[in-house]
Order: C-alpha cells, then sequence, then structure tokens
C-alpha cells in the first residue's frame, strides 16, 4: 500500500468535505505540496473507509472519520479546511475555537450574524483564520474593480451563474461583492420608482437599493458579471472559474497564512494586500 510520508515540519490539514467537489480538488493540492500533510478527513458516511480510494484515485493511508471533533481529538491537526454546507459550517468553526485548530472556511452560507459573532470571539482568544467566499484570484479582482467602479458608476447590477447543485443563493462571492459597492457607492435607489413585477422576484433580490440575479444551471462552474449604466454607456466586469482547480492556490496560501495570523480575516484579499 502506498502511503503519504509523515514529516513533523509539515502543517497537519483535516479536511471537512473531501467527498465533496471542493473537497477532492482540495485532497489533490494537499498531496502534492510536500509542506503541508493531509491527516485525516471527516464524512459521517465514509468513517473508516481510505479518502484515495473514495475519491477514486490511489490509497493514501488517510481515513475518514466521522467528526470534526474526532478529527481534532484523534489527529490534532493544525488548520481545518472546510469546504461543506452552509448548515454545518458554524459549528465547524466552534469546535476550531474549542480545539484551537486554524480554520481555513470556503463553505459560504453563513450570516453575518453569524460572522460578527465568530470574529469577536477568535480575536479574542487570538486565534488565526480564514473565512473566503471565494479563492480565485481573479474573483478578488473582479470584486475590488466593481468597488473602484461603482464609485464613478453608482447604477449597478450583479449577476452571478452557478451549477445547479449550489445550495445558497445569492454566492457567496456576490453577497461580497454588494458589500463592497454599496461601501464605495452613494445611497442610490435605482431604477423607475413605479417599477412592479408581473412575476415576483422578475427584479431579483434587492441589496441596498440595487439588484442581485441569480442563475442555476448544470454545465456551469462558478461565474459573476457585474454590470454597471450610466448616460450613453454601459461597463461589465466578468469572472469565470472555469473549473475548481483555479480556487487552489487560494486555499494553499491560506493554509499557509493561517498559521501566522492571531485573528479571523473575512476575504482572501485580506492575506494579498
Ligand atoms: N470559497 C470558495 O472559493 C468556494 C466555495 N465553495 C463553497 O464550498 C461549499 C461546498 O461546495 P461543493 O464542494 O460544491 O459542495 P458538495 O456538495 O460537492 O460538497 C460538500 C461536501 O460536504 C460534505 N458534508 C456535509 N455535511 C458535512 C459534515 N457535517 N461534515 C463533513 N462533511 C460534510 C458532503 O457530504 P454528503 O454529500 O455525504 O453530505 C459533501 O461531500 C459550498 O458552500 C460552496 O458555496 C465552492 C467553491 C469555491
Ligand atoms: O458553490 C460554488 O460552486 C461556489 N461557491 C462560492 C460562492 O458562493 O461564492 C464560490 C464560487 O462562486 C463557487
Amino acid at each position: 500500500m502506498e502511503t503519504l510520508e509523515r514529516n513533523e515540519k509539515t502543517i497537519k490539514v483535516a479536511v471537512a468535505g473531501a467527498k465533496g467537489r471542493m473537497g477532492q480538488e482540495v485532497v489533490k493540492m494537499l498531496i502534492q505540496d510536500p509542506t503541508l500533510e493531509f491527516v485525516v478527513a471527516v464524512d459521517s458516511k465514509l468513517h473508516g473507509v481510505d479518502v484515495g480510494e473514495a475519491i477514486g484515485g490511489r490509497t493514501l493511508g488517510v481515513q475518514f472519520v466521522q467528526s470534526v471533533e474526532e478529527a481534532f481529538q484523534k489527529y490534532q491537526p493544525d488548520v481545518l479546511v472546510d469546504f461543506t454546507t452552509p448548515q454545518t459550517v458554524f459549528q465547524h468553526m466552534e469546535l476550531s475555537l474549542q480545539y484551537k485548530v486554524r480554520p481555513v472556511i470556503g463553505t459560504t452560507g453563513l450570516s453575518t450574524e453569524q460572522m460578527e459573532d465568530l470574529t469577536r470571539r477568535y480575536t479574542e482568544a487570538k486565534l488565526g483564520g480564514i473565512i473566503a467566499p471565494n479563492f480565485a484570484i481573479g474573483a478578488i479582482l473582479c470584486m475590488k474593480f466593481a468597488a473602484m467602479a461603482a464609485k464613478y458608476m453608482p447604477h449597478v447590477e450583479i449577476i452571478e451563474l452557478h451549477h445547479d447543485r449550489k445550495l445558497d443563493a445569492p454566492s457567496g462571492t456576490a453577497l461580497k461583492t454588494a458589500e463592497l459597492i454599496a461601501k464605495s457607492r452613494a445611497e442610490l435607489a435605482q431604477g423607475h420608482p413605479q417599477e412592479e413585477e408581473s412575476i415576483p422576484g422578475a427584479r431579483g433580490a434587492e441589496y441596498h437599493g440595487f439588484r442581485i440575479h441569480s442563475v442555476r444551471l448544470p454545465g456551469m462552474v462558478a461565474h459573476q458579471e457585474v454590470l454597471f449604466g450610466a448616460t450613453g454607456q454601459t461597463l461589465s466586469i466578468r469572472h469565470d472559474s472555469i473549473n475548481r482547480e483555479s480556487f487552489m492556490p487560494g486555499v494553499n496560501m491560506a493554509i499557509k497564512a493561517a498559521m501566522n495570523m492571531d485573528t479571523l480575516v473575512y476575504g482572501l484579499e485580506n492575506l494579498l494586500d
């Protein structure tokens, strides 16, 4: 049986959601980086099964355990990478805090209140970690460019497009983009004041006076277009992730950065600037 080499100087990483679309990419990335040690994965239905075999690759000598708590108790990882569901991620972050395991969270769908609560508690505990709604560098640039443009072209709508297995809407990326736009543009109610929807939802979700539209279709991965309008001109800023490898340099960077941080940050841009 082929097994991963163990090295005391590496960063020990646990993965929650390793059987999922993103989790499988994370596993591939971890086993290619000799400075990272993939020690355990979490999946309640697959406990005891080798992760490599479960995701259709070579045997890795790393097994699934039933819960994040079991992973922490048995393997004492330095970092938890989480790509699970909006319903489970908050509890995983509470356990990370309790066991002092640094979280690298890609899972979207945490509420603003949950995020504020976690940020306060992690800061008090001086435990570093990151919640990033998008780990692709192009998506971060899309958000930044959109925030810059909104200052000069405040009429804006966001269209985000994803695969049809996605649970949350709007996407975490669209929400973060919207937050940045709302901060940089003057408050403005867009569209015709007497506008009416003949089919409810036709104009999308309203956020601080502008609209967010969510498209879900098979064949899509992760895409976002931010559209601006002004007299006689429009501007479109678009990002496309055409595969899930696009997120991996960001996840790799976050794992390493988390080891040297003592606060919880929201957004990959916090590690870049
Ligand atoms: N930040 C970023 O750059 C990106 C973030 N995402 C986000 O990542 C998340 C996952 O996306 P994706 O990989 O497509 O989703 P998937 O549904 O493919 O994967 C989620 C995985 O989590 C597992 N899971 C569910 N509950 C638990 C639990 N309590 N403990 C351990 N594992 C659990 C699921 O197992 P089972 O099916 O057996 O329940 C599944 O294998 C989403 O929130 C998505 O928005 C996605 C892409 C990029
Ligand atoms: O579910 C996805 O796939 C993605 N989710 C994240 C989000 O909600 O923004 C990041 C990326 O868009 C892919």
